[in-house]
C-alpha cells in the first residue's frame, strides 16, 4: 500500500532534503566529528531514540514522507465533490513517514555515532525540543544503561543530550505498541513451525514480558504503563556469548550461534540415560535422553577443553541458557497466574533453534498450559518505547491499518556488524548489492532442517529446528521499515473487518508457494526489459534493472526458504513487493508506453462500440456491457498466457474475439440476479443505485472498452459513478493520475461521459466547444475518480485511502474488476452493500483451484447487500 498523492511515486527517494543554508561548524574545526549546525533545517525532519544496552545499541529513527499532493487538481476536485468530512479525523496532524530500525554493538559505539552523524539525525531531536537544536543542544530520548554511561560521549561528539527514560517502562511501551499496532508481530515457534498470533487489544493483558538481553528482565504487564518487574536473571544473552567466546574462540555472536547448529550435546551434557545405564527414569517422567546435567560430561578428568568440539559446547550452552530462562519464566508466570509469555531481546535473534528450545521448555514445564510467544521486533522494544516517550509523535494513536511494513534491500548496518559502507544513495546501494549478493550463501536463512517428528514429553530432547548459515543482512532480523501512513483507513463497507482476509490463495501451502515463485521468476526477465525500456534503455537503467532483478530474486529465494520471514505471506504481499522493489530501484512506471499505446488504440474504437451498444435494447445492452468488461479483462500484462496472445492480433481484434467467445453460462454466473436488481422484472422497476464504486484494473481496452461503457450505463441510469484506481503504478493497471485524461478523451466522443465528468469536476476547463452541448442539459450525476491508496495489482481493503473511504460512505454498489482485485484478493470478501465481482481467469491452475474450470473462464459473482 502506498500513500496518496502527486509525488508519492517518488516516495522511495523521499528522504527530506537537508536545508544546508547557513550551515556552520560548531566548536573546534580540528575535531574529528565537529558538529554542523543547520539552523534552517525544518524541525520535523525526524525523531531519533536509542536503547543503549550492555551488548547492543538499538536505534529507532523516523524520516518524513515528502509533502504530498498539494496541487493535484483531481484531488481538490474530489474533495470539493465529496466534501470530505473532518468529523472523525484527529484534530492534530500526525506525520506520515517511516520508522527505521538499526543496531550496533555497544563496544563499537563509534559506529553508531558515525551513523547518526552521517544521516544528520542529531539535527532533529524531536519537535518539542526544536528550540534547543539551534543552540547545539538537541535532546534525544534514550534508555538502557548506556544512556547514563555514554551521555558525555554523545554530548561531546554530536552535541546531543540524552534524555533518560526508564528502561522497563520503555520495554513495556514498545511491546504494547507492537502487539497492538503491527499485524503479524507476535508468533509461536514450535518444532520449526512459525505461527502468527494476532492479539486482541481488549484482551492482551496481563502477560509476562521476558526480555533476554545481556541479562534478563521479567516484567508482569497489566496495561499501558501498568507493569512491575517481578524478576530477572543474570544468566542471559551475555552469558551465552561471553562463556561461548571463551570456550570456543569464536569471534562473533553469529559465529557462535552457527556453530551450535552443527553441535551434538550428548558429548558434553550428562543425560539421564548416562546416569541410569541407558534407561528412562519413567517414574518421574524423564526419558533417557533428557539432560540431567548441562556440561555434566565435561567433568571427566581425562579430557581438557581441546577434547570437546566447539560445536557441541555451543549447543550445550545455548540449551542450558535457553532452558534456564524458560524455566524461571514459567515459574514466574505461575506465581502470578500468567498464561502468555512474550520473549524479546536480541539473544533470540530470530534463531529457530533458540525459539524452539524456549517454546519446548515452557510447554514442558507448564504441561502445555502456558505458551511462549516471540516478537518480530524482538530486540527493539526498548528503543521503540523510548521513541514512544516523545510527546507529539502521534504514534500511540496509530492503528494497524495505518502501518505498512516494507523490506527494502541492503541496509548493511542492521546486522550489528558492518558489512559495507553506509548507503547514501541508490548508486551506493546498487554497488553494495552487486558485491553482497554475489556471495550466495548469505541469502540463506536459519530454517528447520530435520523432518517433522515429535520431541516427546518427558525430557529435553533435541528440538528439531536447526539452521544453515545465519543471515547477517537486514532481513535476518525479520524487521522491515515501517511506513506510517496516517491517511489509510479500513474500507467502511466491509461486512466484518475483523474476519476479512484479502487473500484467496493460501501461500502457506508449499506447492502453492512454489508455483507462484516459478511464475514470478519466469516473468522477471520480461519485466526487467520493460522496466529498462521505460527509463530509456540507458546504461544506468540497465544497471538498475539488473539490481532490481537481483533484489527481487533474493526476496523470492528468502521467502522460499522461510515463507513467514516478513510476516504472514499472501499473494497480494508478494505482488506488491515486486512493485515496491521496482520503485526502490527508481523504476516508477515500467509499463508506461504500453499503457499509452493501448489507451490510444482503444479510445480510437470507443465511438464505434458506443454506437453498437446504443442500438441495443436495455437488457441486451446490460449483458453486452458485462460481456465487454469480462472480454476486455483479457488485456493483462501480468498473465503469461495473455502476453503470448498479444502477438496474434490488434487490440480490437483480440477484444472482439474474446467477446465472441463469452458463452454463457459463465463458470460463475450471477448475471440474472444482477440484471434483476438493475432492470427489475415485468413492470416493477427498482430504483437505481445511488453511487457505484468501480474498482478498475488494466489500462487500454480493459478500462476504455470495458469499464467506461459500464460506467456510462450506470450514469445514464442516474447512478453516481466513482472510478477507483491505483495510487501508484502496478503492471499495466491504470492509475488515478492517468484516469482523468483518459476520461477526458472518452468524453470528447460521448456526451453522457462528458456531462458526468464535468459534473464530477474531472473536466476542469470544460471542453464545451468540442461537442455541441446545450447548457440546459449540463446537470448530470457525477463521474469521479478516486485513488485506492495502493500500488499493487491486488487490494487489501483494510488499508485504503481516506479518499476512497469517504467516497464509500454513500455507495450502495461495488464493482470489483480483474484478477488482482476480484480473484487473488476479495473473491470471498463480504460487503454491506451490493457487490459485483467480474474477472476473466487467465491462469489455468487458478481456474482449476478456485472455480474448477479452465483458463479464460469468466466470473460474474453478484452478492446483494447482506
Ligand atoms: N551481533 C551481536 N553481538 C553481540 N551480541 C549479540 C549480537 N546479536 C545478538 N546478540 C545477543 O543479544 C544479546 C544482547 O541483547 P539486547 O540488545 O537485547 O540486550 P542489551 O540491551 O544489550 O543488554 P541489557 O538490556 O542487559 O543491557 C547479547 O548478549 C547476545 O546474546
Ligand atoms: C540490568 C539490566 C536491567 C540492564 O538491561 C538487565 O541486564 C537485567 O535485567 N539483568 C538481570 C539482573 C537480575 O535481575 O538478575
Ligand atoms: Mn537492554
Amino acid at each position: 500500500m502506498a500513500p496518496t498523492g502527486n509525488n508519492s511515486m517518488h516516495r522511495s527517494s523521499s528522504r527530506p532534503q537537508l536545508d544546508l543554508s547557513k550551515a556552520e561548524i560548531q566548536g573546534n574545526v580540528e575535531e574529528k566529528y565537529p558538529t554542523i549546525l543547520l539552523p534552517n533545517q525544518s524541525h520535523d525532519l525526524s525523531h531519533l531514540a536509542l536503547d543503549i544496552g550492555g551488548s547492543l545499541v538499538k536505534l529507532v529513527y523516523f524520516s518524513r514522507h515528502q509533502d504530498q499532493s498539494t496541487n493535484d487538481k483531481r484531488m481538490s476536485n474530489v474533495k470539493n465533490r465529496l466534501g470530505f468530512p473532518n468529523g472523525n479525523r484527529r484534530s492534530y496532524p500526525i506525520l506520515g513517514g517511516r520508522l527505521h530500525f538499526v543496531k550496533f554493538e555497544t563496544s563499537k559505539i563509534n559506529e553508531c555515532l558515525d551513523f547518526i552523524y552521517s544521516k544528520q539525525l542529531q539535527c532533529a531531536g524531536g519537535e518539542s525540543h526544536y528550540s534547543d537544536v539551534a543552540d547545539g543542544n538537541a535532546i534525544i530520548k534514550a534508555t538502557g544503561g548506556g544512556a547514563f554511561k555514554f551521555a558525555n560521549l554523545f554530548k561531546e561528539r554530536l552535541g546531543l543530550s540524552l534524555e533518560k527514560e526508564d528502561e522497563m517502562g520503555c520495554l513495556v511501551a514498545g511491546a504494547n505498541f507492537l502487539l497492538k499496532a503491527i499485524r503479524h508481530e507476535a508468533f509461536t515457534h514450535m518444532e520449526g513451525q512459525k505461527e502468527f498470533v494476532q492479539m486482541e487489544p481488549n484482551d492482551m493483558f496481563p502477560y509476562l514480558l521476558v526480555n533476554i538481553g545481556s541479562g534478563v528482565s521479567m516484567i508482569k504487564v497489566d496495561g499501558d504503563g501498568k507493569f512491575e518487574r517481578i524478576s530477572g536473571t543474570n544468566v542471559g544473552g551475555g552469558t551465552y556469548w561471553g562463556l561461548g567466546r571463551l570456550l570456543t574462540k569464536c569471534e562473533s555472536f553469529d559465529e557462535l550461534l552457527e556453530l551450535s547448529q552443527k553441535g551434538d550435546n550428548r558429548n558434553t551434557d550428562m543425560l539421564v540415560g548416562d546416569i541410569y545405564g541407558g534407561m528412562d527414569y519413567s517414574k518421574i517422567g524423564l526419558s533417557a535422553s533428557t539432560i540431567a546435567s548441562s556440561f555434566g560430561k565435561a567433568t571427566s578428568e581425562k579430557k581438557g577443553l581441546e577434547d570437546y568440539r566447539p560445536e557441541d559446547i555451543s549447543l550445550s550452552l545455548l540449551r542450558m541458557i535457553s532452558y534456564n530462562i524458560a524455566q524461571i519464566s514459567y515459574l514466574n508466570a505461575l506465581r502470578f497466574g500468567l498464561k502468555r509469555i512474550f520473549f524479546g531481546g536480541f539473544f533470540i535473534r530470530g534463531h529457530a533453534y533458540t525459539m524452539d528450545a524456549i517454546s519446548f521448555a515452557i510447554h514442558f514445564w507448564s504441561n502445555g498450559a502456558a505458551q511462549a510467544m516471540f516478537l518480530r521486533h524482538e530486540g527493539f522494544l526498548g528503543a521503540l518505547g523510548a521513541f514512544m516517550s516523545y510527546e507529539k509523535h502521534g504514534l500511540d494513536d496509530l492503528m494497524v491499518h495505518q502501518l505498512v511494513e516494507r523490506f527494502p534491500m541492503g541496509a548493511p548496518y542492521t546486522g550489528g556488524k558492518i558489512h559495507g559502507p553506509l548507503l547514501r544513495d541508490l548508486n551506493e546501494k546498487i554497488s553494495w548489492m552487486e558485491k553482497f549478493l554475489q556471495k550466495g550463501t548469505e541469502i540463506t536463512a536459519p530454517v528447520p532442517m530435520a523432518p517433522p517428528g515429535t520431541t516427546g514429553l518427558g525430557g529435553f530432547e533435541v528440538p528439531l529446528s536447526k539452521g544453515c548459515t545465519l543471515r547477517s543482512d537486514a532481513s535476518a532480523l525479520n524487521v522491515g521499515v515501517l511506513h506510517l501512513v496516517p491517511t489509510l483507513e479500513v474500507f467502511p463497507l466491509l461486512a466484518d473487518p475483523k474476519t476479512y482476509e484479502p487473500n484467496t490463495v493460501d501461500l502457506s501451502e508449499h506447492s502453492e508457494l512454489e508455483y507462484w515463485f516459478k511464475i514470478l521468476s519466469e516473468h522477471l526477465p520480461d519485466l526487467v526489459d520493460k522496466a529498462v525500456a521505460s527509463e530509456g534503455g540507458t546504461d544506468d537503467a540497465k544497471r538498475r534493472g539488473d539490481a532490481f532483478a537481483r533484489a527481487f530474486s533474493a526476496h523470492l529465494a528468502r521467502l522460499m526458504e522461510e515463507p513467514a520471514a516478513y510476516g504472514k505471506l499472501g499473494l497480494a504481499k508478494l505482488l506488491e513487493m515486486r512493485e515496491e522493489c521496482l520503485r526502490e530501484f527508481h523504476f516508477f512506471d515500467a509499463y508506461i508506453s504500453i499503457k499509452q499505446r493501448e489507451n490510444e488504440a482503444s479510445l480510437a474504437v470507443l465511438p464505434d462500440l458506443l454506437m453498437e451498444l446504443d442500438s441495443l435494447d436495455e437488457e441486451t445492452r446490460l449483458l453486452t456491457l458485462i460481456e465487454g468488461v469480462l472480454a476486455a479483462n483479457i488485456f493483462d500484462w501480468g498473465s503469461r498466457a495473455c502476453v503470448d496472445l498479444y502477438h496474434k492480433g490488434t487490440i480490437i481484434e483480440i477484444y472482439r474475439m474474446s467477446r465472441n467467445k463469452m458463452q454463457r453460462p459463465w463458470r460463475v454466473d450471477d448475471f440474472d440476479a444482477f440484471k434483476k436488481r438493475m432492470l427489475g422484472t415485468g413492470d416493477e422497476k427498482p430504483p437505481p443505485h445511488r453511487r457505484a464504486l468501480l474498482f478498475v484494473d488494466n489500462s487500454g481496452a480493459d478500462i476504455v472498452l470495458g469499464m467506461l461503457p459500464l460506467a456510462r450505463e450506470l450514469l445514464r441510469r442516474g447512478t453516481e459513478v466513482v472510478l477507483v484506481a491505483n495510487s501508484l503504478p502496478a503492471l499495466n493497471d491504470v492509475t488515478a493520475m492517468e484516469l482523468p485524461d483518459i476520461v477526458a478523451e472518452a468524453a470528447k466522443r460521448c456526451d453522457i461521459l462528458r456531462r458526468a465528468a464535468e459534473s464530477g469536476g474531472l473536466l476542469v476547463d470544460a471542453m464545451t466547444n468540442t461537442l455541441d452541448s446545450s447548457k440546459e442539459n449540463l446537470s448530470s450525476v457525477p463521474l469521479m475518480v478516486v485513488e485506492n491508496g495502493c500500488g499493487s495489482p491486488c487490494i487489501d481493503l483494510r488499508q485504503v485511502s481516506s479518499e476512497l473511504a469517504d467516497a464509500a460512505k454513500d455507495a450502495d454498489l461495488i464493482i470489483l474488476e480483474g484478477m488482482g482485485r476480484a480473484l487473488h484478493t476479495n473473491l470471498n470478501a463480504q460487503f454491506q452493500c451490493d457487490a459485483l465481482k467480474l474477472a476473466m481467469v487467465k491462469n489455468q491452475r487458478l481456474a482449476e483451484k478456485l472455480i474448477k474450470g479452465n483458463i479464460y473462464d469468466c466470473i460474474c459473482k453478484y452478492e446483494p447487500a447482506s
